[in-house]
C-alpha cells in the first residue's frame, strides 16, 4: 500500500469551483494535492477526468482521489471502471466514513448540484478521518478485487 500523503482531485465542468474549494481545505489540514483540473469553465467530459484520477490512485502515486460532477455519479462510474479503485458517491458524513471503514474505499465523489461547500467540506473530512477496519470488512472487500480478475 502507498504511504503517501498526496490525494489526487478532478471534476468535469459543473464542479470546478467546489472542486478548488475542497482542494484548498485539503491543502490546509496538510495532505499534498494533486489537482488534475480541468481549470477552464468549457463543457467537457467527466469519464476522462475521473480515469485519469482513478489512474493516479490505482498506481499508487496517490494515496486517495476526490471526484466531483454535478450528481457525482457518472464520474464515481468512470473511476471504478479502473481496476483496484473502490469508489462511492456520497452527501453525507455519514456515508463517507463507512465507505472507509467497512469498504476500504480510495476515492470519494460528490455532486456539486447535490451539497453545498459546507456540507462537502464535512463529507471530505468524515472520509478522511476514517480508517478501515478490516476484519469481517476484509474479506468482504477480497470479494471485491477478485470480481476485477
Ligand atoms: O453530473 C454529471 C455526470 O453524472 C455531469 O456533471 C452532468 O451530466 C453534466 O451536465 P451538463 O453537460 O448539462 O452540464
Amino acid at each position: 500500500m502507498t504511504r503517501t500523503r498526496r490525494i489526487v482531485l478532478s471534476s468535469d465542468h459543473a464542479a470546478i469551483d467546489l472542486r478548488q474549494t475542497v482542494a484548498d481545505h485539503i491543502a490546509a489540514r496538510g495532505w499534498e494535492v494533486l489537482d488534475i483540473g480541468p481549470i477552464k469553465p468549457e463543457s467537457t467530459p467527466y469519464p476522462e477526468h475521473g480515469a485519469a484520477a482513478a489512474r493516479r490512485v490505482a498506481s499508487g502515486d496517490c494515496r486517495f482521489g476526490l471526484l466531483f460532477c454535478g450528481t457525482g455519479q457518472g464520474i464515481m462510474m468512470a473511476a471504478n471502471k479502473i481496476d483496484g479503485i473502490r469508489c462511492g458517491v456520497c452527501a453525507d458524513p455519514f456515508s463517507a466514513r463507512m465507505i472507509r471503514m467497512h469498504n476500504d474505499a480510495n476515492m470519494l465523489s460528490i455532486g456539486a448540484r447535490v451539497v453545498g461547500a459546507g456540507l462537502a467540506l464535512d463529507i471530505v473530512d468524515a472520509f478522511l478521518d476514517a480508517e478501515f477496519e478490516g476484519g469481517r470488512h476484509a474479506t468482504r472487500v477480497d470479494m471485491i478485487r477478485a470480481l476485477e480478475v
